[in-house]
């Protein structure tokens, strides 16, 4: 199943630096490990927004959030799921 995912990222401000920079590599790591496997084959920032688009190919909601809630940034984002079908006047 295909899902249009957006995700806005809130850290809060509070957060030290050093603790705000270990959160961001894991997310990275984490997000280059799941994009590995094929399950998340689009990924895009969103001009001017600390927030991203992307597709997710899995095999069902629970899948799907299981990935989402393995991601260090789970705690501190907005996650808006679109779950997609397929469009009859799509060509080829
Ligand atoms: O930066 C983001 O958009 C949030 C999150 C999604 C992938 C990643 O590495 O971080």
């Amino acid at each position: 199943m295909l899902f249009h995912v957006r995700m806005d990222v809130a850290i809060p401000h509070e957060l030290d630096s050093a603790t705000r920079a270990d959160l961001v590599a894991r997310e990275k790591a984490r997000a280059e490990e799941i994009q590995s496997t094929g399950t998340w084959p689009e990924l895009w920032r969103i001009v001017g927004e600390y927030a991203n688009i992307s597709i997710f190919d899995v095999e069902d909601n629970d899948a799907l959030h299981t990935l989402l809630s393995s991601l260090p940034l789970f705690p501190y984002m907005k996650i808006k799921v679109t779950p997609l079908a397929a469009h009859p006047s799509k060509a080829g």
